[in-house]
């Protein structure tokens, strides 16, 4: 999923430099525990698996020397099963919790460093989170519950009452606003959410798993919602899951987590096509590889009779439409980025793909030369 506008949001300092990360995150650790400090940097504790460091020492390394950016714009998506340390690390971004070591930024400017004064406004104005659980206030009404966040930065009524209003539009809860939150389904309380994190026009959204108490279909009704926000916003988004069809549907890129550290980063399709080792290969093991994977990993050079005949396909195309567009002409297609012809995919590629015997992109044509990197 790209962002289909590039608009800058909160600090000023955002504005200065669109090509610079949001958040920078170098060599953080969180570990809960007596003495937490004594086990970041340490090579001995640092060989031990999760089980054993508790049992060693009483602590827990709920994250584990981890680094990453968050680019502007892309909605990136943090992975894992429960226990792995995802909700400690995103609340770590905003110093909900402290971290124990290590550095994180947000627009160049050192998040550890921030006074009180200036954490709040990190917390109100920069970024805005969506929760599992809602976290409505029972007693106001759905449109006080979305203008809650201008409330407290000091709006006033009528035009934090217009600017909420706007929003709850723009969620589709229009007609419901004088509602309650208990007067709501479990879908709608979310949008009450989601909108409540929107009113504030954040930086950065970051959701804690906000969609895993939501039945199958409403929660892709959700999905769906997210999707369609971040392609008429290009909001920065930061989403915890740990559902990896979630991941896939919504993540520019995933980072997977397992006992606090990461496994992977990267976008859906290298995660799939190339996953970094055993675990991870089992965590995609039963994704259908055609709707993740492009023809530009698909692909093989042209033979020469090649590259002037068969249907032109952008590299992104997923493999799932290159199969239709194989299908009915019954011939290969060709991979074209500005006007040039980068190889073709044809009958035995894609059905490598289907297979999980793809090697990934052939990268040498019929002489061995090198081609078209991926
Ligand atoms: N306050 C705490 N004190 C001690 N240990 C904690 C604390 N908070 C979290 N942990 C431990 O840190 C590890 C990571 O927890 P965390 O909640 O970040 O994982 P998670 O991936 O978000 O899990 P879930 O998907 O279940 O929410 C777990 O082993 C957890 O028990």
């Amino acid at each position: 999923m790209t962002a289909a506008t590039e608009k800058t949001h909160g600090s000023p300092e955002a504005a200065k430099d669109p090509a610079a990360p949001v958040f920078a995150v170098r060599d953080l650790w969180k570990v809960f525990g007596p003495k937490a400090d004594r086990i970041p940097g340490n090579k001995e504790y640092a060989a031990l698996s999760g089980a054993e460091l508790r049992e060693r020492t009483g602590c827990t390394a709920a994250v584990r020397d981890v680094s990453f950016e968050v680019k502007r714009g892309e909605v990136f998506v943090v992975m894992g099963l429960s226990g792995s340390g995802k909700s400690t690390l995103v609340r770590t971004l905003t110093r909900l919790i402290e971290p124990t070591s290590g550095t994180i930024a947000i627009d160049g400017e050192d998040v550890l460093a921030m006074d009180k004064n200036r954490l709040r406004e990190l917390r109100r104005r920069q970024t805005a989170m969506v929760f599992q659980n809602f976290g409505l206030l029972p007693h106001r009404s759905v449109l006080d519950n979305v203008a809650y966040g201008l409330e407290i930065q000091g709006m006033g009524k009528a035009e934090r009452r217009a600017k909420a209003l706007q929003i709850v539009e723009k969620v589709g809860l229009q007609g419901l606003e004088e509602r309650r939150p208990t007067q709501l389904s479990g879908g709608q309380q979310q949008r009450v959410g989601l909108a409540r994190a929107l009113a504030v026009d954040p930086e950065v959204l970051l959701f804690d798993e906000p969609f895993s108490a939501l039945d199958p279909l409403i929660r892709r009704d959700m999905q769906e919602e997210v999707v369609r926000l971040h392609r008429e916003e290009g909001r920065t988004m930061v989403f915890i899951t740990h559902d990896l069809s979630e991941a896939l549907r919504l993540g520019d890129r995933i980072m997977l987590m397992r006992d606090g550290g990461v496994v992977q980063l990267g976008t859906p399709e290298e995660i799939v096509a190339n996953p970094a080792d055993e675990y991870v290969r089992d965590f995609v093991r039963d994704v259908p590889r055609e709707q993740v994977i492009s023809v530009r990993r698909a692909m093989r050079p042209a033979d020469s009779d090649e590259a002037e005949s068969g249907a032109a396909l952008a590299p992104d195309t997923l493999v799932v439409d290159a199969i239709e567009a194989v299908a009915r002409s019954g011939e290969h297609c060709r991979v074209v980025e500005n006007g040039r012809t980068l190889g073709v995919v044809d009958h035995s590629r894609l059905l490598a793909v289907v297979a999980g015997i793809d090697e990934g992109p052939d990268t040498t044509d019929t002489e061995g030369k090198e081609v078209a990197a991926v």
